[in-house]
């Protein structure tokens, strides 16, 4: 079978989405604490994970404008840490684990951006990855800013689109690879002839001048996507490396995975380069009895009201109050219609305006059979419980059903014990079955190995993280992502020698 990537899935905040932080293994004490971060990051890096990827969104569930009392009190998705300003933290207690920050494309500035991005990529020595989102918590999120121009859920990612465009012509077309010249004698820092004008006047944005960050290892971050309506899967094919899913079932999941590689096709991409990356939620013990046991632990933590609260401010739509013997009704969202699908029973496809809930026929759910279902799962994806034996086959059969490339394990109580168990009972016996690679999950030994060598010649020894999930040597954007268009026709060389006969 193809190797699996391996990540996982966090926030920083005190209860990674639903209210986890009152049980004993919770982190309220401890998320806000970079050397917590630092230890899970070492954690993952001796494992063999190829990145840790930090979910974020300087929003948290409001409605009508208000904050319900839970988000406080229960810790829904606040407070929060900005995780991008910890990489550099992240970076130099590790060598080889990827990070992936999310950072939003509504309102953020795309030169400020593409800057962070860059100099982060410096930072990491090419271990620096993006998620690109068209913003979660969004009417949350316009007040704080101050926006009040009307967007609707695709017009956003058509903003989304121009941004990206904007900070892939700064990347891969702002320098020539041998601007960067540092020659005292001749007294050239940087070469002039060789810097590229971004010039770009989209609908929504625009951008004109130089970019001020030189050529990093991988220029462009590895980019990564996650919203998954119709108009979320056709940005993904345009744009992204890595397609990060919630999956439910395998079927489901395997016709998403199909269409998305189908698209990227269509938008002159090999199916190859989209990676379908998906959450998963690992409860694993000794016995299924145990795991079972932990299961359920976890479950009686959500209160369906907590549900509803973030089910609001996912979605914009307000389930409290509603007689949970109610049919479901409302089919579309403007702010997230991933999750609004999910939980109608429908494909998880749609995108908003388009209408969709129980799909084919299906029964339609009351709303309060969303609501628990929703009280379960959250913004999870699968969820996979037992045995080490029954989770390791269970996560297989998946990879192997759907043609996924990997897993993002997503906390469970909350601190770091749960990745432990997953290394310790899990991962031994996804190596032995071949479904990760054997040098990526080497463990202690092939990590202390590495790192020696890692110190003495970081750049040449550390696979960046594009060459980590894809294939050693493409460290940077391949030539048929659209990308590679800002790339600057190469300058005629003015030496003698280096003139073509
Ligand atoms: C798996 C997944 C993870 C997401 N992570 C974030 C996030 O960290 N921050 C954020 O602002 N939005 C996040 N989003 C929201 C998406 O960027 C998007 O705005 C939202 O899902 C609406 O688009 P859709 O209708 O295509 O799903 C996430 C969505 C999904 C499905």
């Amino acid at each position: 079978m193809k190797k699996l990537s391996l990540g996982v899935f966090d926030m920083m905040n005190p209860s990674n989405g639903m209210p986890t932080w009152r049980h004993p293994n919770g982190r309220a004490d401890r998320y806000s604490d970079v050397g917590y971060w630092i230890g899970v990051a070492q954690l993952l890096e001796t494992a063999g994970f190829d990145f840790l990827f930090f979910a974020d969104t300087y929003g948290y569930p409001t409605i009508d404008g208000e904050l319900p009392s839970q988000v406080a009190t229960a810790g829904i998705q606040f407070p929060g840490f900005d995780p991008m300003l910890m990489i550099a933290a992240l970076a130099q207690a590790t060598t080889r684990i990827g990070f992936v920050v999310t950072s939003p494309t509504t309102v953020e500035k795309p030169y400020a951006s593409a800057r962070r991005y860059a100099t982060l990529d410096h930072y990491t020595n090419g271990r620096i990855g993006w998620n690109i989102v068209t913003g979660s918590s969004q009417a949350t999120v316009d007040k704080l800013f101050g926006v009040t121009d009307e967007t609707t859920h695709d017009s956003r990612y058509d903003i989304g689109d121009e941004f990206v465009d904007i900070s892939l012509a700064l990347w891969e077309g702002g320098w020539h690879d041998d601007a960067w010249v540092m020659d005292a004698a001749r007294g050239m820092l940087v070469d002039p002839a060789k810097l590229h004008r971004t010039e770009y006047e989209g609908r929504y944005l625009s951008a004109s001048g130089y970019f001020a960050v030189p050529p990093s290892r991988q220029r462009s971050p590895v980019l990564f996507q996650a919203g998954t309506s119709a108009r979320g899967r056709a940005f993904a094919a345009r744009n992204a490396e890595v397609v990060l899913i919630q999956g439910q079932t395998v079927e489901k999941a395997a016709a998403h995975v199909a269409e998305i590689r189908a698209v990227a096709v269509g938008h002159g991409r090999a199916s190859g380069d989209i990676k379908v990356i998906s959450g998963v939620t690992v409860t694993v013990a000794a016995t299924s009895e145990e795991a079972w046991a932990k299961r359920r632990e976890l479950e009686a933590l959500y209160e369906v009201d907590d549900a509803a609260v973030i089910y609001a401010g996912f979605t914009g739509v307000d389930y409290r109050g509603v007689d949970p013997a109610t049919p479901l009704v409302v089919g579309t969202s403007d702010q997230g219609q991933t999750l609004v699908d999910r939980f109608a029973g429908g494909s998880g496809g749609g995108g908003a305006g388009a209408g969709s809930g129980a799909a084919g026929g299906a029964r339609v759910p009351t709303v309060g059979e969303v609501l628990e279902s929703f009280r379960m799962k959250a913004n999870r994806g699968f969820q996979v419980t037992g045995s080490p034996a029954e989770v390791a086959d269970e996560l297989i059969a998946i990879a192997e059903g759907s043609d996924i490339d990997g897993f993002m394990l997503e906390p469970t109580f909350g601190d770091e014990q749960a990745y432990v168990e997953f290394i310790e009972l899990v991962l031994p016996l996804l190596v032995a079955r071949g479904a990760v690679g054997a040098a990526a999950t080497g463990g202690a030994a092939a990590a202390a190995a590495a790192a020696e060598t890692a110190a003495t010649s970081p750049a040449a020894t550390s696979p960046t993280l594009r060459e980590r999930l894809f294939e050693p040597g493409r460290a940077r954007l391949p030539a048929t992502h659209p990308g590679a268009r800002f790339r600057p026709a190469p300058i005629a060389s003015a030496t003698p020698e280096e003139t073509p006969a």
